[in-house]
């Protein structure tokens, strides 16, 4: 790795400090499905069920990055696996994509004391992403990620591709399209791939609350990867950041806010709308409004 290189691996931001030395497997296992029952175990089979994210003989690729959110995601599927429902195959797989050794050394420590067999591969996203996408470098380097992700599960026979977004990721995408972009679009906690041929992209973790998985990291005593990019970090502020405490702030006066901007997303009238897009095409209100 050369000095450029070490720069752009970054050494990551928030840091997650465990509540307590780390717990045995056996007890970090156990508290998924009774600590953890309500708000994570539940709403985990629930999204499954509920979005229908997995189907008979589907082989899934689990990406794991190292964080918190996919750490805890591998668990789960490991765990849905012992606890009856086996209709399904999953492989781990984790891209590094130009990690600082540190980085990638806890990533493969935390896989190994966690027991989850990991396919580990390297690309060079980090580098490319810098190089070629300037001072907005996000936006690439997310598209190259997923595609090296898609390209690997492909590889391995899969036919899904499984991310760790949670329900705050949902709700502060809405808001940022909302606020940000001037449009009304959500995470979908399923989608189909449009490069890659009968591959899916699911969220099963689309239910589950971001500080439960904080505190079911740190009652464990696991220090997961923090977000270990610093390419973005040194050239531009994340907005995500921003609403995220705008979200915060506005519960402290509106009770469920949160749960609100979910809702809002499943309840659209499409009576009081302007306009829509579908497929790529644009759509008025009027131009069903004379019909009616
Ligand atoms: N390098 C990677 N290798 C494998 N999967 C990845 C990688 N980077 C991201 N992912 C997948 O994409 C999801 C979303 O990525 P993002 O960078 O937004 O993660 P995050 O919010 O930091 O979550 P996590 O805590 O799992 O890292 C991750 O949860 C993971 O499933």
């Amino acid at each position: 790795m050369d000095e450029k290189e070490k720069a752009l691996a970054g050494e990551g931001c928030e840091i997650l400090v465990p509540f307590n030395e780390r717990k045995p497997l056996k007890d970090i296992e156990r508290s998924i499905i009774k600590t953890y029952r309500k708000h994570i175990w539940s709403k985990f089979v629930k999204a499954i069920k509920e979005y229908e994210l997995v189907k008979d003989g589907d082989k899934i690729a689990v990406a794991i990055s190292g964080g918190k959110d996919s750490l805890l995601m591998a668990k789960l599927f490991q765990e849905l696996h012992k606890h009856g429902n086996q209709n399904f195959e999953v492989e781990f797989i984790a891209m590094d994509p130009g990690y600082h050794p540190e980085i990638r050394q806890l990533l493969e420590e935390n896989c190994k004391y966690l027991n989850i067999p990991v396919h580990i591969y390297k690309t060079d996203v980090f580098k490319v992403a810098d190089r070629i996408a300037g001072d907005y470098p996000c936006y690439m380097c997310a598209r190259m990620r997923r595609g090296a992700l898609y390209g690997k599960a492909q590889e391995l026979g899969c036919n899904k591709l499984a991310l760790g977004h949670h329900f705050n990721d949902v709700i502060e995408t809405t808001m940022l399209n909302l606020l940000c972009a001037g449009n009304f679009k959500t995470m979908m906690p399923k989608l189909k791939a449009q490069n890659f041929e009968n591959m899916e992209l699911i969220r099963p973790l689309y239910l589950i609350e971001e500080e439960y998985i904080k505190r079911f990291i740190q009652n464990s005593g696991i220090w997961p990867l923090n977000c270990a990019c610093m390419v973005a970090a040194k050239k531009i502020g994340n907005k995500r950041f921003e609403i995220k405490d705008l979200i915060e702030s506005l519960k402290e006066n509106f009770q469920n806010v949160d749960m609100s901007i979910f809702r809002a997303a499943e309840n659209v009238n499409m009576e009081a709308i302007l306009g829509w897009e579908k497929e790529g095409k644009k759509y008025s209100f009027l131009d069903e409004y004379d019909e009616i």
